[in-house]
């Protein structure tokens, strides 16, 4: 098969960098194509856009993901040795202990541990009286509320401290110089923190109830019928207590849009669920999040005119498919009625990636996700009366994740449960 690679390609990490959410899409809609080649990271790269690149992405005969996300993400992000960097038949097995934690019971288990948090949060914003720093103060709620439906020993006295740890995870990997370095200490201190836990959970030393997260992560087998390494194993509950906790940047980017768009308030406050559904789709197809997602190629191919060589690594644009003007009419405008009137595939709405979750690397908490959101709304519209006290609501799209330039605050009037 003809490599048609070009010898020599420049790097565009800095580029790349500064424009996480919008770097591949504006150069695949300036060259009229859904992909290219460069280097990032010094390795070569190549970048997906759209759709149709997003079903080629997602065809597990062709990428595989051991070894595809670079290893700042692995050493802070993600953890080494979990579900992301699994293929085929290790990949499903421990893909659905991911499934079962994230729907069904599960999910309505840690919705109920929201709730409690959002009560308990609420009181002491209206005792405090002051602003909030919305991101901090969903932070906190979210850690309590994971941390508890995870099923692990807390101290009341201990939220900042576990706070500060599982934030730093997905807040400060993409961080440059000291906030990567945080996030790496803060990944070594979380594992080892769990993996003590699995080891005396496995031991006996706990009381651990027998039906909440830790002990299904404690217990799992693998495909090879094998408990997980204990290291492997706090890997996988940061694989969902970290995620769980980053939905606050979803809160946030909520606020943002009830902020921006005051004219859905009403209806949404009136309970109106068919639009609150679609203005939160809007918010998670809209906003920038998660920019991009990795994989390697698996054999040599030729697709759309580019030679995908074996072992090269690519990149799916996730931010930029979800703005794709061939699938969203007016992509840039914020229009939850799009969602009432068009239902989105598997591949051209991807904000948690795309194809199926439970074959595939599709995000297993995307139901957690918006039903934490759908929480969120009705709290902030139908319990509290609120109002936003930051006047510069700008994004900032170079920050990963993506927040207002000027941390969005709100101060709390009143509380109705
Ligand atoms: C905060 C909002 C969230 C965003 C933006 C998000 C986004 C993503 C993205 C983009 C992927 C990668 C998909 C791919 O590789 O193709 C992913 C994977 C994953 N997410 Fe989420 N996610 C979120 C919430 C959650 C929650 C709440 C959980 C669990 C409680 C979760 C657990 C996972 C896991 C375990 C994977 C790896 C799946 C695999 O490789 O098979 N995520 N997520």
């Amino acid at each position: 098969m003809p490599d048609q690679s070009k010898p020599f390609l420049s790097d565009h990490t800095v580029a790349f960098l500064s424009d996480p959410y919008r770097f591949i899409g504006e150069r695949c809609r300036a060259e009229a194509c859904d992909v290219f080649e460069t280097r990032l990271l010094f390795k070569r790269t190549l970048c997906l856009s759209g759709p149709e690149a997003a079903a080629l992405f997602y065809d597990l005969n062709r990428f595989q993901r051991q070894d595809a996300a670079p290893e700042p993400v692995r050493a802070t992000l993600f953890g080494k040795g979990g579900v992301q960097g699994l293929d085929d038949a290790a990949h499903r097995q421990r893909k659905a202990l991911f499934m079962g934690l994230t729907h069904g019971d599960a999910l309505q288990g840690l919705l109920a541990h929201a709730a409690d948090a959002w009560r308990e949060c609420a009181d002491e914003w209206l005792v405090l009286g002051e602003e909030l720093v919305f991101y901090d103060a969903m932070r906190t709620l979210l850690t309590r509320a994971a941390c508890r439906w995870a099923g692990l020993p807390q101290t009341e006295g201990d939220w900042p401290e576990r706070t500060r740890q599982l934030s730093a995870l997905f807040d400060e990997a993409a961080a440059p110089g000291l906030g990567h370095v945080r996030a790496r200490m803060a990944r070594g201190e979380a594992e080892t923190w769990l993996a003590d836990l699995i080891e005396d959970a496995r031991a006996g030393r706990t009381d651990l109830p027998e039906d909440c997260a830790t002990w299904a992560v404690a217990w799992h087998r693998d495909a090879d019928d094998a408990l997980m390494p204990p290291r492997i194993a706090a890997v996988e509950l940061l694989n969902l207590l970290r995620p769980t906790v980053a939905v606050s940047v979803y809160l946030v980017l909520l606020v943002h849009a009830l902020a921006l768009h005051p004219q859905y308030r009403a209806p949404l406050a009136a309970g109106d669920s068919v639009l609150a559904d679609a203005f939160i789709q809007e918010v998670r197809r809209w906003y920038p999040f998660f920019p991009a997602v990795a994989a390697r190629v698996r054999h040599d191919f030729l697709w759309q005119g580019q030679f995908f060589r074996e072992g090269r690594r690519v990149m799916l644009d996730l931010y930029g498919t979800n703005h794709d003007p061939c699938s969203w009419a007016d992509p840039e405008a914020f229009l939850p009625e799009r969602f009432l009137s068009q239902t989105p595939t598997p591949f051209n709405f991807i904000p948690q990636g795309g194809a199926e979750a439970a074959g595939n690397h599709r995000c297993p908490g995307e139901a957690i996700t918006v039903a934490l959101m759908h929480q969120a709304m009705q709290m902030l519209l139908q319990h509290l009366e609120y109002e936003v006290t930051t006047q510069n609501l700008a994004l900032d799209y170079s920050r990963l994740p993506a927040l207002p330039r000027e941390p969005l605050c709100i101060r709390v009037n009143t509380v109705r449960f």
